[in-house]
């Protein structure tokens, strides 16, 4: 793939450095912009575009924007975007807590890349989902909920893996191999 570069805004360091991971080998240059761009309630969707035209809005350029999930099966998909409060206000137990009363504890990541080719266009949006379910937190707890969520298949919760380990299976990865086939698709 040919040199591209693309600015993320994002105020997350550990998604920034995710995602320069995942790209590192597809010729995709990472430039980051850390604006906090106020977060609309509704559907990923409607967040996910919502933040990315204002984010065009105020760079005046074509730019992506990231929005990630927490979905629980028992609760018919939330916390989801509002996931970031959950976290902040209840803690890695609380997130626990909230699926007490059920015995399923499935679970999905899902991630949103928005794309804005600049201001006055809809932004396209790509999403990827890793299945597996809500348990005990467990592993190195440094970057948002990875202890508490355990990935099917694996055994392992997010933060038990290597960086490595993570990014060839999670919502990120997934999202950007789409994000990446689009990217190719405007370059011709
Ligand atoms: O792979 C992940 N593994 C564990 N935790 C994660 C992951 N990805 C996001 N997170 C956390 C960060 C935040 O607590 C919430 C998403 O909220 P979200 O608004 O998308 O992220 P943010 O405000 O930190 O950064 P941004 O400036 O890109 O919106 O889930
Ligand atoms: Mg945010």
């Amino acid at each position: 793939m040919a040199d591209k570069r693309l600015v993320f805004v994002t105020g997350n360091p550990m998604k920034l450095q995710e995602v320069r991971a995942i790209l590192s080998q597809s010729g995709v240059e990472i430039d980051s912009q850390n604006l906090d761009i106020p977060e609309l309630q509704g559907t990923t969707q409607e967040i996910a575009i919502d933040k990315c035209r204002r984010a065009a809005e105020i760079l005046q350029g074509p730019c992506i924007t990231e929005d990630t999930a927490l979905c629980y099966e028992a609760l018919n998909g939330l916390p989801g975007p509002y996931i970031k409060y959950f976290l902040k206000e209840c803690g890695l137990e609380g997130l626990n807590k909230l699926l007490a009363g059920f015995e399923n504890k499935n679970a999905y990541a899902l991630c949103t890349f928005a794309y804005s080719a600049g201001p006055g266009t809809e932004p396209i949006l790509f999403e990827g989902r890793t299945y597996g379910k809500i348990v005990p937190p467990r592993g190195a707890g440094k970057f948002g909920w990875n202890p508490v969520f355990e990935a099917d298949g694996t055994g392992k919760t997010f933060a038990e893996m290597t960086e490595d380990e993570k990014n060839a299976i999670s919502h990120r990865f997934r999202a950007l191999e789409k994000l990446k086939v689009h990217l190719q698709s405007l370059k011709s």
